[in-house]
């Protein structure tokens, strides 16, 4: 087991290239948001600009159009009821799920139009659906981001099972291709290439709705714009949980989309960290 640390975070997070542009930083589709859950799609679209992503669009229900311009002008608006696939083509990064409810023909449209060399994180209401119509995952690079009872529902491990790291392995592998699995609680684990990273920052003042739509987002903004996909993955759950443990110092809960708020400054002070601060030459495996 490996301990997710600032190290691992910081060795991802780069100052950036003065010859670059938007299209560097890559393109990121969200799919989700039915009529009542339009919450979700813009804490995970505000977390995805936060975090640097190129350019995001949000693929939803279009009566959540007017909230997201209002809140997130960065954000391009699309109705997931038109010309999904056509939009789903253009992106590097799909991130589809949180707040999609019971919408599973979106679901099922996403699943056959992703291509191989296409990041698809699959998270909420998607991972929940999968399970109910057994829906096979998608040829691409995917991630999970299952709390404990999603990953009950897809994976088939009790939650109380889901403690022995061989029970989550043994469901994993039965998965083709074998995701990444980010598997949440209050002591998140990464499943990647067979070996177990350990999240110990963070704590029950992100306990609130919204949380891991926001952690979701982070991870599509990192993974389209920092490569190999792994690393970046790390980066953003470590991030993630490193800023709410700041804000806890002024904050009894720390709300998602401050956490959104919080993460350029944070990534900014990672990605000018010297080398011996983070103890980048240290190893930290257990
Ligand atoms: N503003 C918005 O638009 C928001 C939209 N959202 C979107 O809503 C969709 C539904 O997501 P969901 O997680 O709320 O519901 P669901 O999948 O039924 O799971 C809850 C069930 O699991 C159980 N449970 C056990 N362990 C658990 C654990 N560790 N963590 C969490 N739950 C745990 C739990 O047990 P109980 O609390 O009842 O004891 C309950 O029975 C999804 O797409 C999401 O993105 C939300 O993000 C909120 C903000
Ligand atoms: N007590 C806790 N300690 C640490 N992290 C927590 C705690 N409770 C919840 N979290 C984190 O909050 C997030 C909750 O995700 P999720 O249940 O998917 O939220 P939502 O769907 O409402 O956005 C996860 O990242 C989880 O690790
Ligand atoms: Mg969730």
């Amino acid at each position: 087991m490996i301990q997710l640390s600032q190290k691992i975070a910081a060795n991802v997070i780069q100052p950036r290239k003065s010859q670059s542009y938007k299209g560097t930083y890559g393109r990121v589709l969200i799919i989700g948001g039915n009529a009542n859950l339009g919450g979700a799609v813009i804490m995970n679209a505000q977390a995805a600009v936060q975090s640097g992503a190129g350019l995001v669009t949000v693929a939803t229900d279009f009566s959540n159009k007017t909230a997201i311009h209002a809140r997130l002008p960065e954000a391009m608006v699309v109705d997931y009821h038109d010309h999904l696939a056509d939009y789903i083509q253009k992106a590097d990064v799909v991130l589809i799920g949180s707040g999609l409810g019971e919408e599973v023909d979106i679901l099922k449209t996403c699943l056959k139009a992703v291509q191989e060399n296409q990041i698809v994180i699959i998270d909420g209401s998607a991972i929940t659906m999968m399970a109910e119509h057994n829906l096979d995952l998608p040829k691409a690079q995917v991630v999970l981001t299952p709390h404990q009872m999603e990953w009950q529902r897809l994976g088939e491990v009790a939650i109380a099972d889901q403690s022995r790291e061989d029970n989550n392995w043994e469901a994993l592998v039965s998965f083709h291709p074998e995701p990444i699995l980010v598997l949440k609680s209050n002591a998140t684990q990464v499943y990647l290439e067979h070996e177990l990273y350990q999240l110990s920052v963070g704590g029950p003042y992100q306990a609130t709705g919204g949380m891991g739509d926001t952690l979701a987002g982070m991870i599509a903004g990192f993974t389209a714009q920092f490569h190999p996909l792994g690393p970046a993955v790390l980066s953003a759950v470590y991030c993630h949980s490193a800023i709410a443990a700041e804000l806890s110092k002024s904050a009894y809960v720390t709300l998602p989309s401050k956490i959104a708020e919080a993460i350029p400054a944070y990534m900014n002070k990672l990605a000018d960290m010297p080398l011996s601060a983070t103890g980048l030459d240290e190893e930290q495996e257990e």
